[in-house]
């Protein structure tokens, strides 16, 4: 059996999370099993009457974290929901930002606890005592950490074996890894006035491989230059990125 991923997720809006499990690749993983999904909600750890959730913060200033109590123990239940010794991540804007790299590095933790933070956040000893990781999807303020946290899931979704179909891991597989893709296209063969390329029609398989490759290469060098400094490219790859420079037309 394939090593399913088990998330719990603390959150205060626990029905966001259908934005995943309802819908495609994602869906798919939680009804085989490959993806398993339990939300906590703070409230549901509340004793007062008005099921107080967020507290004001020290030194004044405005808006309000999320409260301490609720939270903490929202979080020791999942952490015992889920079972396995969870690595616990908090999402916010101060966390390591999450590229595909930081996505095969989590992929490793077979269950996770998810801390989606609301308002302007929580007490910095909860992220001392309680958290392992913080992790940011961008440079963004958002209303809440429930989006970033669907964002992870999806991405940790996809490292799953069995959960991308022969279709899509076919994809993923043409992708290679640190480059940006190719421009894709479908029919008709003239749209606008514009032909597809004519090698995709060539039924030339190598020949097709070859211009994905090179298209992926020339676009990662126009669009994200830094990112080829971290590649090692093969003889292949350079040599075809050389060509592409040099027919390039400023
Ligand atoms: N860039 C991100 O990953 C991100 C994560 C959460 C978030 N908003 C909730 C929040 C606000 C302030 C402090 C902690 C959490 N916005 C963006």
């Amino acid at each position: 059996m394939a090593q399913a991923l088990q998330v719990g997720v603390v959150s205060l809006f626990p029905d966001m999370f259908q934005a995943i499990t309802e819908y495609g690749v994602t869906r798919r993983a939680v009804e085989q099993q490959l993806l398993q999904l339990h939300t906590w909600n703070p409230r549901d750890f509340t004793h007062d009457k008005h099921r107080t959730v967020d507290d004001r913060p020290y030194g004044g200033g405005p808006g309000m974290l999320m409260m301490v109590e609720p939270l903490r123990a929202a979080i020791a239940a999942a952490k015992e929901g889920v079972g396995d010794n969870p690595r616990v991540i908090y999402l916010s804007p101060q966390g390591k930002k999450l590229d595909q790299q930081g996505v095969q590095y989590l992929s490793q933790f077979s269950s996770l606890v998810l801390v989606a933070g609301r308002y302007e956040g929580i007490d910095e000893r909860v992220i001392e005592a309680d958290i392992d990781e913080e992790w940011s999807i961008g440079d963004f303020v958002l209303s809440g950490g429930e989006l970033p946290a669907m964002v992870m899931i999806d991405a940790l979704a996809r490292q799953v074996p069995g959960v991308l179909g022969h279709q899509d891991s076919a994809a993923e597989d043409s992708f290679v890894a640190g480059l940006l893709d190719c421009p894709h296209y479908t029919r008709p063969e003239t749209l606008d006035g514009k032909k597809v390329p004519s090698v995709l029609l060539s039924g030339n398989h190598d020949k097709i491989r070859q211009w994905r490759l090179q298209q992926a290469l020339g676009r990662t060098w126009l669009r994200r230059p830094e990112l080829l400094t971290d590649l090692a490219l093969t003889d292949e790859q350079q040599r075809l990125l050389d060509e592409f420079k040099a027919n390039y037309q400023l």
